[in-house]
Protein backbone atom coordinates (compact mmCIF):
# COMPACT_ATOMS: atom_id res chain seq x y z
CA UNK A 1 0.00 0.00 0.00
CA UNK A 2 1.72 3.24 -1.07
CA UNK A 3 0.62 5.47 2.43
CA UNK A 4 2.02 8.42 0.88
CA UNK A 5 -0.51 9.11 -1.16
CA UNK A 6 -2.99 7.45 1.45
CA UNK A 7 -2.01 10.28 3.95
CA UNK A 8 -4.20 13.17 2.97
CA UNK A 9 -7.74 12.21 2.54
CA UNK A 10 -8.31 12.37 -2.20
CA UNK A 11 -10.17 16.17 -1.56
CA UNK A 12 -12.31 15.93 -4.78
CA UNK A 13 -13.38 12.46 -3.60
CA UNK A 14 -14.09 13.13 -0.54
CA UNK A 15 -17.90 12.45 0.69
CA UNK A 16 -18.06 13.94 4.12
CA UNK A 17 -15.96 15.94 6.18
CA UNK A 18 -17.18 16.54 9.55
CA UNK A 19 -15.55 18.29 12.99
CA UNK A 20 -14.45 16.94 15.87
CA UNK A 21 -14.68 19.21 18.34
CA UNK A 22 -12.54 19.90 22.43
CA UNK A 23 -14.15 19.46 25.15
CA UNK A 24 -13.72 21.27 28.65
CA UNK A 25 -14.43 20.01 31.90
CA UNK A 26 -15.50 23.61 34.04
CA UNK A 27 -15.36 21.62 37.04
CA UNK A 28 -15.20 17.94 37.65
CA UNK A 29 -16.07 16.62 41.50
CA UNK A 30 -15.39 13.06 42.21
CA UNK A 31 -18.23 11.67 44.69
CA UNK A 32 -17.41 8.22 44.38
CA UNK A 33 -16.67 4.53 43.08
CA UNK A 34 -18.74 1.81 41.34
CA UNK A 35 -17.64 -1.80 42.15
CA UNK A 36 -15.91 -2.14 38.86
CA UNK A 37 -13.42 0.51 39.92
CA UNK A 38 -15.16 3.15 37.67
CA UNK A 39 -15.53 6.68 39.38
CA UNK A 40 -18.65 8.42 40.19
CA UNK A 41 -18.69 11.85 38.77
CA UNK A 42 -19.80 15.38 38.71
CA UNK A 43 -18.93 17.06 35.67
CA UNK A 44 -20.00 20.40 33.45
CA UNK A 45 -19.08 19.72 29.97
CA UNK A 46 -18.95 23.00 27.51
CA UNK A 47 -17.40 22.23 23.81
CA UNK A 48 -15.12 24.37 22.41
CA UNK A 49 -15.23 25.45 18.87
CA UNK A 50 -11.59 23.99 18.10
CA UNK A 51 -11.74 20.58 16.64
CA UNK A 52 -9.91 17.63 14.62
CA UNK A 53 -11.49 17.15 11.53
CA UNK A 54 -12.42 13.80 10.05
CA UNK A 55 -13.13 12.87 6.34
CA UNK A 56 -14.81 9.81 5.64
CA UNK A 57 -15.46 8.05 2.03
CA UNK A 58 -17.93 4.30 2.35
CA UNK A 59 -16.46 1.30 0.59
CA UNK A 60 -18.51 -1.67 -0.84
CA UNK A 61 -16.35 -3.96 0.55
CA UNK A 62 -17.01 -3.92 4.45
CA UNK A 63 -13.67 -2.90 4.99
CA UNK A 64 -12.85 0.05 7.77
CA UNK A 65 -9.69 1.74 6.85
CA UNK A 66 -7.68 4.57 9.01
CA UNK A 67 -5.02 6.01 6.43
CA UNK A 68 -3.44 8.61 9.16
CA UNK A 69 -2.82 6.75 12.24
CA UNK A 70 -1.53 8.18 15.47
CA UNK A 71 1.65 7.66 17.01
CA UNK A 72 1.62 4.89 19.93
CA UNK A 73 -2.05 4.07 18.56
CA UNK A 74 -2.67 0.55 16.66
CA UNK A 75 -4.68 0.76 13.87
CA UNK A 76 -7.31 -1.35 15.52
CA UNK A 77 -7.59 0.21 18.68
CA UNK A 78 -8.01 3.38 17.36
CA UNK A 79 -11.12 4.83 18.64
CA UNK A 80 -12.08 5.76 15.02
CA UNK A 81 -11.81 2.26 13.97
CA UNK A 82 -13.54 0.96 16.97
CA UNK A 83 -16.47 3.31 16.70
CA UNK A 84 -16.77 2.42 13.14
CA UNK A 85 -16.73 -1.34 13.37
CA UNK A 86 -19.29 -1.08 16.63
CA UNK A 87 -21.97 1.13 14.44
CA UNK A 88 -21.27 -1.85 11.61
CA UNK A 89 -21.92 -4.64 13.58
CA UNK A 90 -24.95 -2.82 15.71
CA UNK A 91 -26.33 -1.65 12.56
CA UNK A 92 -25.81 -4.92 10.26
CA UNK A 93 -24.68 -2.54 7.65
CA UNK A 94 -22.51 -4.14 4.89
CA UNK A 95 -20.26 -0.90 3.93
CA UNK A 96 -17.03 0.02 5.23
CA UNK A 97 -15.52 3.25 4.61
CA UNK A 98 -12.15 4.78 4.15
CA UNK A 99 -11.69 7.49 7.00
CA UNK A 100 -8.77 10.14 7.34
CA UNK A 101 -7.80 12.32 10.30
CA UNK A 102 -6.60 15.75 10.71
CA UNK A 103 -5.16 15.63 14.41
CA UNK A 104 -5.41 18.94 15.80
CA UNK A 105 -6.33 18.02 19.48
CA UNK A 106 -3.35 17.39 21.94
CA UNK A 107 -3.61 13.69 22.72
CA UNK A 108 -3.85 12.93 26.52
CA UNK A 109 -4.73 16.96 27.05
CA UNK A 110 -7.96 16.26 28.79
CA UNK A 111 -10.03 17.55 25.92
CA UNK A 112 -11.03 15.05 24.66
CA UNK A 113 -10.22 14.41 21.28
CA UNK A 114 -10.63 10.31 21.44
CA UNK A 115 -13.69 10.49 22.53
CA UNK A 116 -14.69 13.16 20.08
CA UNK A 117 -13.18 11.38 17.62
CA UNK A 118 -15.05 8.30 18.39
CA UNK A 119 -18.40 10.10 18.60
CA UNK A 120 -17.93 12.18 15.06
CA UNK A 121 -17.26 8.56 13.31
CA UNK A 122 -20.75 6.99 14.76
CA UNK A 123 -22.45 10.06 14.10
CA UNK A 124 -20.72 10.60 10.37
CA UNK A 125 -21.21 6.88 8.87
CA UNK A 126 -24.44 6.61 10.77
CA UNK A 127 -25.23 9.58 8.10
CA UNK A 128 -23.25 8.28 5.59
CA UNK A 129 -24.19 4.53 5.54
CA UNK A 130 -27.93 5.96 6.35
CA UNK A 131 -28.33 3.27 8.97
CA UNK A 132 -30.48 5.99 10.69
CA UNK A 133 -29.67 4.96 14.66
CA UNK A 134 -30.88 7.53 16.75
CA UNK A 135 -28.54 9.47 18.96
CA UNK A 136 -29.64 8.13 22.24
CA UNK A 137 -28.55 4.80 20.45
CA UNK A 138 -25.20 5.99 19.09
CA UNK A 139 -24.59 7.46 23.05
CA UNK A 140 -25.43 4.05 24.28
CA UNK A 141 -22.81 2.82 21.92
CA UNK A 142 -20.20 4.99 22.22
CA UNK A 143 -20.54 4.77 26.35
CA UNK A 144 -18.99 1.12 25.81
CA UNK A 145 -15.56 2.42 23.93
CA UNK A 146 -15.32 5.59 27.04
CA UNK A 147 -17.48 7.59 29.38
CA UNK A 148 -17.00 10.90 27.58
CA UNK A 149 -18.31 9.93 24.35
CA UNK A 150 -22.30 10.12 25.23
CA UNK A 151 -21.47 14.08 25.37
CA UNK A 152 -20.01 14.53 22.06
CA UNK A 153 -23.12 12.34 20.35
CA UNK A 154 -25.83 14.32 22.15
CA UNK A 155 -23.64 17.42 21.32
CA UNK A 156 -25.10 19.31 23.85
CA UNK A 157 -22.96 21.16 27.03
CA UNK A 158 -24.50 19.58 30.26
CA UNK A 159 -24.36 18.91 33.81
CA UNK A 160 -23.02 14.80 33.67
CA UNK A 161 -23.09 12.45 36.50
CA UNK A 162 -23.07 8.66 37.04
CA UNK A 163 -19.34 8.24 34.65
CA UNK A 164 -20.27 10.86 32.69
CA UNK A 165 -23.23 9.39 30.77
CA UNK A 166 -26.54 11.49 32.94
CA UNK A 167 -26.42 14.25 30.69
CA UNK A 168 -28.82 17.47 31.68
CA UNK A 169 -28.53 19.90 29.20
CA UNK A 170 -27.19 23.40 30.13
CA UNK A 171 -27.46 26.87 28.58
CA UNK A 172 -24.09 28.30 30.02
CA UNK A 173 -22.67 32.07 28.51
CA UNK A 174 -19.86 30.84 25.74
CA UNK A 175 -17.19 33.33 26.94
CA UNK A 176 -13.08 32.74 24.78
CA UNK A 177 -10.83 30.45 26.61
CA UNK A 178 -7.47 30.22 26.44
CA UNK A 179 -6.37 26.69 26.22
CA UNK A 180 -2.92 26.16 27.22
CA UNK A 181 -1.01 23.06 26.56
CA UNK A 182 2.22 21.51 28.86
CA UNK A 183 4.06 19.41 26.94
CA UNK A 184 2.88 16.51 28.75
CA UNK A 185 0.20 13.80 27.87
CA UNK A 186 -1.83 12.15 30.92
CA UNK A 187 -3.41 8.76 31.10
CA UNK A 188 -6.62 9.16 32.35
CA UNK A 189 -6.52 5.63 34.25
CA UNK A 190 -3.31 6.72 35.80
CA UNK A 191 -5.07 10.21 37.81
CA UNK A 192 -8.11 7.71 38.78
CA UNK A 193 -5.66 4.75 40.18
CA UNK A 194 -3.77 7.42 42.45
CA UNK A 195 -3.83 6.69 45.84
CA UNK A 196 -3.82 10.64 46.89
CA UNK A 197 -6.93 11.32 44.41
CA UNK A 198 -9.88 11.97 46.57
CA UNK A 199 -13.45 10.61 46.22
CA UNK A 200 -15.96 11.78 48.94
CA UNK A 201 -16.53 15.39 47.40
CA UNK A 202 -20.07 15.81 48.37
CA UNK A 203 -22.99 15.60 45.42
CA UNK A 204 -24.15 18.26 44.74
CA UNK A 205 -26.91 19.34 41.87
CA UNK A 206 -27.28 21.45 38.61
CA UNK A 207 -28.09 24.73 40.11
CA UNK A 208 -25.98 24.82 43.20
CA UNK A 209 -23.23 24.04 40.35
CA UNK A 210 -24.57 27.01 38.05
CA UNK A 211 -24.37 29.52 40.93
CA UNK A 212 -21.38 28.58 42.73
CA UNK A 213 -19.13 26.92 40.76
CA UNK A 214 -16.68 23.75 41.22
CA UNK A 215 -13.22 22.69 41.53
CA UNK A 216 -11.36 19.63 39.44
CA UNK A 217 -10.63 16.70 42.17
CA UNK A 218 -8.10 15.79 39.78
CA UNK A 219 -6.14 18.89 39.74
CA UNK A 220 -3.79 18.17 42.90
CA UNK A 221 -3.11 14.89 41.87
CA UNK A 222 -1.90 16.05 38.38
CA UNK A 223 -0.12 19.20 40.07
CA UNK A 224 1.80 16.43 42.52
CA UNK A 225 2.82 14.16 39.41
CA UNK A 226 3.54 16.73 36.61
CA UNK A 227 5.92 19.70 37.22
CA UNK A 228 4.95 20.60 33.93
CA UNK A 229 1.01 21.19 34.70
CA UNK A 230 2.22 22.76 38.25
CA UNK A 231 3.95 25.41 36.42
CA UNK A 232 1.88 25.86 33.43
CA UNK A 233 -1.16 26.34 36.17
CA UNK A 234 1.40 28.86 38.47
CA UNK A 235 1.99 30.96 35.25
CA UNK A 236 -1.22 31.19 33.41
CA UNK A 237 -2.73 32.03 37.37
CA UNK A 238 -0.65 35.34 36.80
CA UNK A 239 -3.05 36.49 34.40
CA UNK A 240 -6.60 34.75 34.93
CA UNK A 241 -7.95 32.36 37.38
CA UNK A 242 -6.55 28.76 35.65
CA UNK A 243 -8.12 25.66 36.28
CA UNK A 244 -7.49 21.58 34.90
CA UNK A 245 -9.64 20.02 32.40
CA UNK A 246 -10.44 16.34 33.14
CA UNK A 247 -7.44 14.54 34.07
CA UNK A 248 -5.42 16.96 32.04
CA UNK A 249 -2.46 17.83 30.84
CA UNK A 250 -4.45 20.92 29.72
CA UNK A 251 -5.62 24.08 31.63
CA UNK A 252 -7.73 26.83 30.95
CA UNK A 253 -9.03 30.44 31.86
CA UNK A 254 -12.09 32.47 30.47
CA UNK A 255 -12.10 35.69 28.73
CA UNK A 256 -14.91 37.81 28.19
CA UNK A 257 -13.16 38.35 23.96
CA UNK A 258 -11.52 36.94 21.84
CA UNK A 259 -8.80 39.72 22.19
CA UNK A 260 -8.21 39.77 25.54
CA UNK A 261 -7.53 35.63 25.28
CA UNK A 262 -5.11 36.03 22.32
CA UNK A 263 -3.03 39.13 24.53
CA UNK A 264 -2.45 36.29 27.22
CA UNK A 265 -1.53 33.90 24.84
CA UNK A 266 1.01 35.85 23.23
CA UNK A 267 2.24 36.98 26.30
CA UNK A 268 3.19 33.52 27.62
CA UNK A 269 3.65 32.08 23.97
CA UNK A 270 7.69 31.69 25.03
CA UNK A 271 6.98 29.60 27.84
CA UNK A 272 3.84 27.73 27.29
CA UNK A 273 2.18 26.55 23.64
CA UNK A 274 -1.62 27.54 23.95
CA UNK A 275 -4.60 28.39 21.52
CA UNK A 276 -8.02 30.27 21.79
CA UNK A 277 -11.43 29.21 21.15
CA UNK A 278 -14.70 30.48 22.25
CA UNK A 279 -17.01 28.14 24.23
CA UNK A 280 -19.81 26.35 22.40
CA UNK A 281 -22.84 25.00 23.91
CA UNK A 282 -24.16 22.77 20.56
CA UNK A 283 -20.77 21.36 19.32
CA UNK A 284 -19.52 22.10 15.86
CA UNK A 285 -20.21 18.56 15.10
CA UNK A 286 -23.94 19.00 15.92
CA UNK A 287 -23.64 22.42 14.13
CA UNK A 288 -22.20 20.79 10.61
CA UNK A 289 -24.33 18.13 10.53
CA UNK A 290 -27.52 20.63 10.96
CA UNK A 291 -25.64 22.51 7.94
CA UNK A 292 -25.97 19.19 6.06
CA UNK A 293 -29.83 18.35 6.67
CA UNK A 294 -30.58 22.20 5.36
CA UNK A 295 -28.85 21.53 1.91
C1 LIG B 1 -11.87 12.25 33.15
C2 LIG B 1 -12.71 12.59 31.96
C3 LIG B 1 -13.67 13.73 32.31
O1 LIG B 1 -14.40 14.18 31.21
O2 LIG B 1 -12.02 13.03 30.81
P1 LIG B 1 -10.50 13.02 30.26
O3 LIG B 1 -9.61 13.77 31.17
O4 LIG B 1 -10.05 11.61 30.08
O5 LIG B 1 -10.63 13.71 28.92
C4 LIG B 1 -13.55 11.36 31.53
O6 LIG B 1 -14.44 10.94 32.52
C5 LIG B 1 -12.77 10.17 31.07
O7 LIG B 1 -13.47 9.64 30.01
P2 LIG B 1 -12.72 8.73 28.91
O8 LIG B 1 -11.45 9.39 28.48
O9 LIG B 1 -13.75 8.42 27.86
O10 LIG B 1 -12.33 7.53 29.80
P3 LIG B 1 -12.47 5.96 29.57
O11 LIG B 1 -11.72 5.61 28.31
O12 LIG B 1 -13.88 5.53 29.72
O13 LIG B 1 -11.65 5.42 30.84
C6 LIG B 1 -10.25 5.38 30.94
C7 LIG B 1 -9.92 4.82 32.30
O14 LIG B 1 -10.13 5.83 33.30
C8 LIG B 1 -10.75 5.31 34.46
N1 LIG B 1 -12.06 5.97 34.66
C9 LIG B 1 -12.66 6.63 33.64
C10 LIG B 1 -13.86 7.30 33.84
C11 LIG B 1 -14.44 7.22 35.13
N2 LIG B 1 -15.61 7.82 35.37
N3 LIG B 1 -13.85 6.54 36.11
C12 LIG B 1 -12.66 5.92 35.91
O15 LIG B 1 -12.13 5.32 36.83
C13 LIG B 1 -10.86 3.80 34.23
O16 LIG B 1 -9.70 3.23 34.80
C14 LIG B 1 -10.78 3.64 32.73
O17 LIG B 1 -10.21 2.44 32.35
N1 LIG C 1 -8.53 8.78 17.69
C1 LIG C 1 -7.85 8.93 18.83
N2 LIG C 1 -7.42 10.15 19.20
C2 LIG C 1 -6.73 10.31 20.37
N3 LIG C 1 -6.42 9.30 21.21
C3 LIG C 1 -6.82 8.07 20.88
C4 LIG C 1 -7.55 7.84 19.69
N4 LIG C 1 -7.82 6.54 19.64
C5 LIG C 1 -7.29 5.98 20.74
N5 LIG C 1 -6.67 6.89 21.49
C6 LIG C 1 -6.05 6.65 22.82
O1 LIG C 1 -6.80 7.37 23.81
C7 LIG C 1 -5.93 8.01 24.74
C8 LIG C 1 -6.62 9.26 25.30
O2 LIG C 1 -6.58 10.24 24.34
P1 LIG C 1 -7.36 11.63 24.35
O3 LIG C 1 -8.79 11.41 24.12
O4 LIG C 1 -6.65 12.51 23.40
O5 LIG C 1 -7.10 12.20 25.79
P2 LIG C 1 -8.02 12.60 27.01
O6 LIG C 1 -8.80 11.34 27.40
O7 LIG C 1 -7.05 13.05 28.05
O8 LIG C 1 -8.92 13.70 26.57
C9 LIG C 1 -4.65 8.25 23.96
O9 LIG C 1 -3.52 8.23 24.76
C10 LIG C 1 -4.61 7.12 22.94
O10 LIG C 1 -3.88 6.02 23.44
Amino acid sequence: MNTKTLKAPPQQSVELSLPAPAKLNLMLHIVGRRADGYHLLETLFQFLDYADTLHFNSRDDGQIILHTPIDGVAHDDNLIVRAARLLQKNSKSNLGADIWLDKKLPVGGGIGGGSSNAATTLLGLNHLWRTELSLPVLAELGLSLGADVPVFVMGRAAFAQGVGEKLQPVDLPEPWYLVAVPPVSISTAKVFSDKGLTRDTEPTNIRTVLKQGGHNDCQAVVERCYPEVRNALILLNKYVEARLTGTGSCIFGGFPNEQQAAKVANQISEKLPSFVAQGANISMLHRALQNLSER
